[in-house]
C-alpha cells in the first residue's frame, strides 16, 4: 500500500494567495489494475495559471491542478517500463495512479546531462508557448525588434533567445537588477527593471527608440497599455498571460486599447499553448535541440520539499523565481 500526499484548495483565492488557502493530505492508494502504473512525482511544476484556473474550473476541496515530471516505479502497462519518466497533468500528487492516457515519455534523446525538471520549462509547456507565440502569434521576421515583459521568467525567457536566434533586437523588461542583469546574460540586446524606472514610457523609448514589432504580452494591465502605444505600423502583439490582473478581487479599468490599434493598424491576438498540442513533439525537438548547442540558455528555481508547494506558487506569483519556478521532491 502507498500513501500519496496531496495538496487541496482549502479555499478559494481572495487576491493574493495565503498559505491557509493550500491543506496537505494523506490518501491511501489502491493496488494496481490491468493497465495501470504507479508513478512517484520527481518535480513539479508551479504557473501562474493556476491562479486564474482555480477560480474557473476547481471547488474547494479539489487536489490543486498542475503538472510534473513523474518517474514509473510499478507497471501493469506494457507501454510503459518501470523506470522511465513521463510528464503528466496529475496535480499536486506526490504519488499517483494512472492508466497511462495523458502521459507523455520524455524523449528518448533526453540526454543525462541535462535535468529532467526542463521538461516542465524551457523544453516543456513555457518553452512551446515562447516556440508557438512567437513564431506563430507574432510571426517575427529577422530584423524585427522585439519586446517581451516578465522576460526573466519562465515563457519570457526563451521569447527573447529565440527572437535573437531569429535575428531580432531583444528589449525586455522584469522586476529587479539581479533579472536585468541575467537578461543581458543571456543575450537581450536591451533590458530595464520595470519597478525602478522613473517613467515606462521613457525607459520603452530610450530601449528602442523606432519602437516595436513585436510584443510578447505576459503582464497586461498598466505596462500593457503603455506598451501598446510604442507599437510601429502594423506591429503584432501576442496576449500570452496577464499576470498582473490573475490576483485582482476588482477588475482594473482601461486604458483601451482601440485608438492605437486604429491607427497603427495593429494585430492583437491571445493565444493557449495546447491549441499547438499536435505539434508538440516539433517544438520540443527543436527547444531540446537549441538548449544541447547552448543556443537558449536555462535558470531554475528549485525549491526543495513537497511540503513547500503552496510558498513555491506564492514565491513565483511574488516575482521571487529567477527563469522556471519548479519543486523538487
Ligand atoms: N497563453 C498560454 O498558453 C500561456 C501563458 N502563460 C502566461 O505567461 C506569463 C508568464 O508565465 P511564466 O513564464 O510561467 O511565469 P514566470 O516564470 O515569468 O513567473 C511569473 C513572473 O511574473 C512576474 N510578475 C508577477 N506579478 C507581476 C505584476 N503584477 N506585474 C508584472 N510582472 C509580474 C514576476 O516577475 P518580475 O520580477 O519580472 O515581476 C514573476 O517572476 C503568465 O502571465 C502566464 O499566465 C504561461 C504559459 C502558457
Ligand atoms: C480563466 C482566465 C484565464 C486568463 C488567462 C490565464 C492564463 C494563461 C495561461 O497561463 C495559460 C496556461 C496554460 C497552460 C496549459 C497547460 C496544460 O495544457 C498542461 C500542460 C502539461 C504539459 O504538457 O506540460
Amino acid at each position: 500500500m502507498v500513501t500519496a500526499k496531496v495538496w487541496v484548495l482549502k479555499k478559494h483565492f481572495q487576491g493574493f494567495p495565503k498559505p491557509s488557502d493550500f491543506d496537505l493530505k494523506k490518501i491511501e492508494l489502491p493496488s494496481l489494475q490491468h493497465g495501470e502504473l504507479l508513478l512517484e512525482s520527481v518535480f513539479l511544476s508551479v504557473d501562474p495559471y493556476m491562479r486564474p484556473y482555480s477560480q474557473r474550473d476547481m471547488k474547494e476541496g479539489d487536489v490543486m491542478i498542475g503538472t510534473q515530471v513523474a518517474r514509473i516505479v510499478e507497471s501493469k502497462n506494457p507501454a510503459f517500463a518501470v523506470g522511465a519518466f513521463v510528464v503528466a497533468n496529475s496535480g499536486w500528487r506526490s504519488h499517483f495512479i494512472s492508466d497511462g492516457k495523458g502521459l507523455h515519455l520524455l524523449p528518448s534523446s533526453w540526454p543525462e546531462s541535462l535535468p529532467k525538471s526542463l521538461a516542465l520549462g524551457t523544453v516543456g509547456m513555457p518553452g512551446l508557448t515562447a516556440y508557438f507565440g512567437l513564431f506563430e502569434v507574432c510571426k517575427m521576421k529577422p530584423g524585427e525588434t522585439v519586446l517581451v515583459n516578465a522576460a526573466a521568467g519562465a515563457v519570457g525567457s526563451v521569447v527573447g533567445q529565440l527572437a535573437k536566434i531569429g535575428g531580432c533586437k531583444v528589449v525586455g523588461c522584469a522586476g529587479s537588477d539581479d533579472k536585468v542583469a541575467y537578461l543581458k546574460k543571456i543575450g537581450f540586446d536591451e533590458a530595464f527593471n520595470y519597478k525602478t524606472v522613473t517613467s515606462l514610457d521613457e525607459a520603452l523609448s530610450k530601449a528602442s527608440p523606432d519602437g516595436y514589432d513585436c510584443f510578447f504580452d505576459n503582464v497586461g494591465g498598466e505596462f500593457s497599455s503603455i506598451a501598446i502605444n510604442h507599437m510601429k505600423k502594423h506591429g503584432r502583439i501576442a496576449v500570452c498571460g496577464a499576470i498582473s490582473q490573475y490576483n485582482d478581487s476588482v477588475p482594473q479599468k482601461g486604458p483601451y486599447v482601440q485608438i492605437p490599434m486604429i491607427f497603427k493598424e495593429l494585430r492583437m491576438e491571445g493565444f493557449i499553448v495546447s491549441s499547438w498540442n499536435n505539434r508538440r513533439e516539433e517544438g520540443q525537438k527543436a527547444l531540446l535541440k537549441w538548449v544541447l548547442e547552448g543556443k537558449v540558455k536555462f535558470h531554475e528555481q528549485v525549491t526543495e520539499g513537497f511540503e513547500n508547494m503552496p510558498a513555491a506558487f506564492i514565491g513565483m506569483l511574488r516575482g521571487e523565481n529567477l527563469g522556471k519556478a519548479v519543486v523538487k521532491v
